[in-house]
């Protein structure tokens, strides 16, 4: 096939793993890269599915399945197992939205997302958890969400579950993670082993590149090839850049095709089915509905944009951390989380992975100084705390906008309230870190130096100043954005993700959720999309039956 010679894969990093993207192409998928079709192509389907990350693999998959011609639409290239080389630079550039520069409006808050096939779920770092309880019935009070209950939820849960290998990790954690186990016990803090969505992982550490032995379960090794041997078609590097509108329906989707550098290549096709389903999650999915001029009585499109912003404390340590090795995340504690729904802040404390690229920038500072506290990098232990973000008046997350080319652009501020879960989670991190045998410890905040004590940190900590931009605030978790439930002053999408204003419009993704989720997202997506994809298989059969 003429995709796979184009590709030139590379030399595999582990020789004997195959590529199963490389093989199903050879078999003869109907994957297209976008500028290989004529300017002005005409695709047609029964279902056109924007976007390949946790909602669209996994609503690919159960609508194909179902005997719906699927079309897949992805803007970010199609990079699979030979490509993933356990180099930074060369997954920021493939696989991450903006090269791995998204950032909020004034700088002050850095943003990770993935741009692939497969999307985010390409380079997260595996973690699995079912929506917490409070979120679901948060939701259910404050916006008319229905059928998401624990129980509604758990069969959902189960399925994705069983499909994604998702398991408690069972290999001794790294010490980066272990750090958090050893302080927390020390503190009588309870703490948890972590799901995780792999087949024999090898423990390399390096999802964040994506996997080069096909171990991590995400869509590109799940959904999207059983949906491509359901006959559907992918076409990649093919930005949806509008919904064209017919009366209350969706009547058609034009595409930029983008070149090798994701740029505009000049080429436009065009898209036509009777059902779409938008999955191209936080921040992209609300741009394309502002891009389109979509319905909007209540102006809420992008309001209510989540992130769980993200706190960093660093610890240096006499023996080897390696925080770069095993697997990323397998210890988290949920005891700063929940102490009040709707209160203060509550977080969830987890480790990062600390590759160098990614370090450097985290650790802050620059010159001689960010040379010596990255000369520490062997030592060095992170722990993280996300904060819980849209359950509380003064935490309705941020906007997003739309720059003068059409790019998304978010608006984000860190308030006061979020500022003092901020001060609390470096507290909580600090005393951890000392209580596993840190020599010294540094929240990332430009004006804070290592201290030597918790006694010393606790009296730093409180004295930080709060600028912004003065401290790293950064997240992976995107969400929001365009809100589900039933009550239409405050939501976008009913329950079953259908559009409030258009008849055959749909969201499957991230950005559906009304909060942030309290939890590292991917299982809560993949839930909430196999409960509203089987739906929409539902509703597209009795039309059938009635057609
Ligand atoms: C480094 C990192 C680590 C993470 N670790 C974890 C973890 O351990 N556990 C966890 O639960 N979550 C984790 N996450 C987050 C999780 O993976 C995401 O929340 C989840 O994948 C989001 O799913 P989604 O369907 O909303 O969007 P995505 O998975 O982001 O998919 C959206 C897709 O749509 C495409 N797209 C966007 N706009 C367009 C357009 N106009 N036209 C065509 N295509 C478009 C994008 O390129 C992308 O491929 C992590 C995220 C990152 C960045």
């Amino acid at each position: 096939m003429q995709n796979t010679e184009q590709r030139q894969p590379h030399v595999p990093v582990v020789a004997g793993i195959s590529d199963p993207i490389l093989e199903g192409i050879s078999n003869g998928w109907n994957v297209h890269e976008s500028t290989d079709l004529a300017d002005g192509t005409l695709l047609e389907a029964d279902v056109i599915i924007i976007g390949t990350g946790a909602g669209g693999g996994t609503s690919a998959e159960i609508l194909s399945k179902a005997g719906f011609r699927v079309l897949m639409l992805e803007e970010g290239p199609l990079k699979s197992t030979n490509d993933f080389r356990m180099d930074e630079r060369e997954a920021y550039r493939d696989l991450y939205q903006e090269s791995a520069g998204r950032m909020s409006k004034d700088g002050a808050m850095s943003i990770l997302q993935g741009r692939c096939v497969g999307g985010t779920t390409v380079i997260n770092w595996t973690s699995s958890f079912r929506t917490p309880e409070p979120t679901l019935n948060y939701w259910a009070d404050e916006f008319k969400v229905a059928g998401f209950s624990k129980d509604d939820m758990a069969p959902w849960f189960e399925r994705m579950e069983e499909r994604l290998n998702v398991a408690p990790w069972q290999v001794q954690p790294n010490e980066n993670n272990s750090v958090l186990a050893r302080g927390a016990t020390k503190l009588g803090i309870d703490w948890h082993q972590i799901p995780r969505n792999v087949a024999g992982c090898w423990n390399l550490g390096f999802c964040g590149t994506g996997c080069p032995t096909n171990a991590k379960q995400s869509m590109l090794v799940t959904t999207i090839p059983e949906a491509l041997n359901n006959q559907s078609q992918l076409v990649y590097s093919a930005r949806a850049e509008r919904l064209i509108f017919e009366g209350s329906k969706v009547a058609g989707v034009e595409i930029t095709a983008l070149d090798k550098d994701y740029q505009p290549s000049g080429k436009m096709l065009l898209a036509r089915a009777p059902h779409v389903v938008m999955a191209c999650g936080a921040i992209n999915g609300p741009a394309l509905l502002l891009r389109s001029g979509a319905p909007d009585p209540q102006k809420r499109i992008g309001k209510r944009t989540f992130f769980h912003p993200t706190t960093f404390c660093f610890a240096e340590f006499d023996q080897l951390i390696d925080p770069y090795y095993g697997a990323p995340q397998s210890i988290y504690s949920d005891h700063f989380q929940w102490l009040e729904v709707s209160g203060k802040a509550g977080y969830k404390l987890e480790v990062p992975p600390l590759h160098p690229g990614l370090t450097s920038v985290l650790l802050m500072g620059h010159g001689h100084k960010n040379f010596a506290d990255m000369e520490k990098l062997p030592n060095l232990h992170a722990m993280i705390a996300l904060l819980r973000d849209g359950f509380h008046p003064q935490s309705e997350g941020g906007s997003i906008e739309l720059a003068g080319d059409g790019t998304p652009i978010v608006d984000y501020e860190i308030n006061d309230y979020l500022w003092d879960g901020v001060r609390r989670s470096w507290l909580t991190m600090a005393e951890i870190q000392f209580a596993a045998g840190a020599k010294a410890v540094r929240p990332s905040h430009v004006d804070a130096p290592w201290y030597h004590s918790w006694e010393e940190a606790q009296k730093g900590i409180n004295a930080l100043e709060f600028r912004s931009n003065a401290f790293t605030a950064g997240s992976a978790h995107c969400m929001g954005g365009l809100a589900m439930g039933e009550d239409k002053n405050k939501c976008m999408v009913d329950s079953d993700g259908k559009y409030h204003y258009l008849d055959n419009l749909y969201v499957f993704d991230g950005s559906a959720f009304p909060t942030s989720i309290g939890a590292n997202p991917q299982l809560s997506i993949y839930g909430m999309a196999c409960k509203q994809a089987n739906a929409l298989v539902e509703k597209l059969r009795s039309a059938q039956g009635k057609a």
